[in-house]
């Protein structure tokens, strides 16, 4: 941070760099596991940044959570066991549990330091936590996933980018373990990184998903604070056949004015819909 403003210089993007005003830096620390950097901005409310990148903010992290959560939560039929790796700002906890059906959500996140820092600087998204449906797991979701077999409808992989702890959940095999530890018609929906910058990472996550489900597809949605303005999610299912492009299940217009502010069953399918480079690459 210098002359007022945090800048997002990261390799993962090479010559560009997000930069935000800040008004007061709240929390400074070196976890187990990475730099954790909490700020208040001036136009964008307090902002979560691991390793020098940005993880959430206030004024446009619903994006992000909404979309990863519900894009898979309504291609469910019934969706009653729900796990979550990484996801410890809490963001996605507080989406799932807007499904009655579900009984059990576990989440599992690497660094406590995540959900401690979440909890008392972003209280909007730790508010995930406080429902006794959750159960919260400290530790990698690599091994976590090893011994679990036929245990979850729906898995939601919150990861940061693939350099760091986040690394092994980029990986071919963590999709198997994730694939081992779905029930029959499962769903996973993971952070799938940006079509204007990893076109090939993504394409490699899809190459070898689609060697382990039948129904493979990218979703994206808008967010003004990751860099190049979006974001992307890497949805499979174990149905063969099944139509994830358009929610099975739907809220009412009315309930979906009171529950989301970016997620609704049109966005679903829009979602789904990818410019032109970006089939050009998945058909290759
Ligand atoms: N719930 C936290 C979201 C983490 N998602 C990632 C953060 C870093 C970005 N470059 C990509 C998305």
């Amino acid at each position: 941070i210098n002359d007022g403003w945090f800048r997002e210089k990261e390799t993962l993007w090479p010559g560009q760099a997000m930069c935000l005003k800040v008004k007061e830096i709240l929390h400074v620390e070196k976890s187990l596991y990475q730099d954790v950097l909490v700020f208040k901005s001036e136009t964008y409310g307090t902002v979560l940044v691991l390793d020098g990148v940005i993880q959430c903010t206030e004024r446009d992290e619903f994006s992000y959570q909404e979309m990863i959560t519900h894009l898979a939560m309504n291609s469910h039929p019934d969706p009653r066991k729900v796990l979550v790796i990484g996801g410890g700002d809490g963001g996605v906890l507080r989406e799932v549990i807007k499904h009655d059906s579900v009984e059990e959500l576990i989440l599992c996140e690497i660094d406590e330091a995540v959900i401690r820092v979440s909890k008392e600087y972003l209280p909007g998204m730790a508010v995930g936590f406080n429902n006794d449906k959750v159960k919260v797991v400290i530790g990698d979701g690599f091994p976590f996933l090893a011994d679990k077999v036929n245990s979850f409808d729906v898995i939601i992989t919150d990861a940061s980018d693939p350099v760091g702890p986040a690394e092994s959940l980029f990986q071919a095999k963590y999709f198997e373990l994730m694939r081992n530890a779905l029930r029959p018609g499962g769903i996973i929906s993971t952070q799938g990184e940006c079509q204007w910058l990893h076109l090939s990472l993504i394409k490699e996550v899809q190459t070898y998903c689609r060697s382990l489900f039948p129904v493979v597809e990218y979703a994206f949605t808008t967010i003004p604070t990751y860099p190049s303005g979006q974001i992307g999610f890497m949805l499979c299912c174990l149905e063969e056949g099944h139509n994830l492009r358009k929610p099975i299940r739907r809220f009412t217009p009315e309930q979906e004015a009171k529950l989301f502010r970016y997620y609704n069953a049109e966005v679903h399918e829009a979602a789904f819909v990818l410019p032109q480079f970006t089939k050009n690459a998945f058909a290759e």
